[in-house]
This record gives structure tokens, sequence and C-alpha cells, in this order.
């Protein structure tokens, strides 16, 4: 059974791939936050933009097999879709709680890419075509090496020194968003400032945010 708060077909907003069209699914759950505002304060992650509780959003539901949960999400991709290869995001919540082979499998059997956006904390299962590590405060990140790694910044507790050894092809940071917080702050010019300053890393907007789509 895979429990999925959301699913939605919209242009990814982040990272190297940012611009491109994707069906991304959104598992509910997530092990470094409840998604209980009253709980935010003394999770491992404090600043997630993001509801994953339940499986009541758009296209969302309890789906009781893998051939079940990727018929409803190929019907999500457009067609004809041109030459354009069929991609899929699995985020949440935290997609590895939920992601396994035979949905990999079963994704890749109607023909989708297949990425990922995980906190790091958990190991991926093998498949995965673009893998996006987000570390997340003093969590213990286990997951060492993918396609990019992409921190949201700043995170006292989490600098980016801390991860610039790391087997990435693509080393971003993200400016916080601290609307869900309700607070104050310039994150975007800390973050410019940084890139300058060590320009291994890269600047990564949230360009669904700026165009105003999901
Ligand atoms: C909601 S998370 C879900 C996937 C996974 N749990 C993770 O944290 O990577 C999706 C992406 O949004 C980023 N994100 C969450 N809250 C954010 C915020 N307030 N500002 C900027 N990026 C944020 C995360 O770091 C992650 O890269
Ligand atoms: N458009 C869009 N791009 C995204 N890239 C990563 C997202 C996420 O929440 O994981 C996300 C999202 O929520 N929307
Ligand atoms: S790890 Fe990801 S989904 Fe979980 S609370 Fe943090 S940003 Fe949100
Ligand atoms: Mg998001």
């Amino acid at each position: 059974m895979y429990s999925v708060k959301e699913a939605f077909y919209s242009l990814q907003g982040e990272g190297a791939r940012a611009g491109r069209a994707s069906v991304f699914c959104r598992f509910s759950g997530c092990n470094l936050w409840s998604g209980r505002e009253r709980d935010r304060a003394e999770s491992l992650c404090r600043f997630c933009d993001t509801d994953f509780v339940g499986s009541d959003g758009q296209n969302g539901g309890r789906f009781r097999d893998a051939g079940a949960l990727a018929d409803h999400l190929s019907a999500l991709w457009p067609a004809p879709a041109g030459n354009a290869l069929p991609y899929v995001v699995f985020t949440g919540g935290e997609p590895l709680l939920q992601l396994d082979d035979l949905l990999i499998d079963a994704m890749h059997e109607r023909g989708f890419e297949i990425a990922v956006e995980t906190n790091g904390t958990i190991a991926p299962p093998s498949g995965i075509d673009w893998l996006c590590v987000s570390p997340k405060g003093t969590s213990r990140l286990v997951v060492t090496h993918g396609d990019e790694l992409k921190l949201v910044y700043p995170q006292p507790d989490a600098l980016p020194e801390r991860f610039a050894h790391l087997d990435f092809r693509h080393f971003y940071l993200q400016p916080m968003d601290l609307a869900p917080l309700h607070g104050e702050g310039d994150t975007m010019a800390e973050t410019v400032a940084y890139c300058l300053r060590a320009p291994q890393w890269q600047l990564s907007l949230q360009t669904h945010k700026i165009a105003g789509i999901d």
C-alpha cells in the first residue's frame, strides 16, 4: 500500500532540471517532522514548506499496489507529448519511506525517467535516474552520492562546508523560504553572497513559486 498526499503535473521548479515538465508524486509522511505545527520547533527539520499529512490532496489517495499507482501517475502525463521523455518526481514528505523496486520498475515499464527528492537519511533503492539530496540540520546523512546536493540555506546546524566534499555532480544552495515560518530576514542576499564566495555552489531558486504554479 502506498499513501500519496497529492499528485500533479507541473514544471520542476528547483535545481539542475528546473523548467522540465514533470509528474509530481508527493508521498504522505516524513521521518524528520510529523507535519503538525505544534511539533515543528522540536523537529529535526523545522522549515518545511509542504503539507504532506494524509492523502486528501489533488489526485491523492491510497494505492493497493505499484501497478495501480503507476497507472494513476502515468495518466497525468500529457498525450501527445512530442519527443519529451515522460518524467516523474517522487517527493513528499520523505519519498524513500515508501518508494520501492516494484514502483520503480512499474514507472520504467511505462516509459518514465525517475527523479527523487530526498532528505538523505534513508538509503535509496537502485534504478533512480536522478537523485537530489537535501540535507537537514543535525539529521544523519546516509546518502553521500547522487546527481545533485541541494542545501536549503542558511541552516546554522548544516553548513555547506560539511557537504562540499561529497560525491555529487551539482551543488546548489536554495534560499530558505521563511513564509511557512512567518519569519523575517533576507535569505536570498545571504545565499547569493555564499555562492559568490564559494563558486562550487550554485544558486537554486524555487521558480514554481515565482511562476505561481504548483
Ligand atoms: C518538501 S521537501 C520533500 C522531499 C524531502 N523530504 C526533502 O526534504 O528533500 C522538497 C524540497 O523542498 C525543500 N524545502 C523545504 N522547505 C523549504 C523552504 N522553506 N525553503 C526552501 N526550500 C525548502 C527541501 O529541502 C527539498 O529540497
Ligand atoms: N514545481 C515544483 N517543483 C518542485 N521541485 C521539488 C518540489 C518538492 O516539493 O519536492 C517541487 C514542488 O513542490 N513544485
Ligand atoms: S525532510 Fe523534507 S518533507 Fe520532511 S519536513 Fe523536511 S523538507 Fe519537509
Ligand atoms: Mg515543494
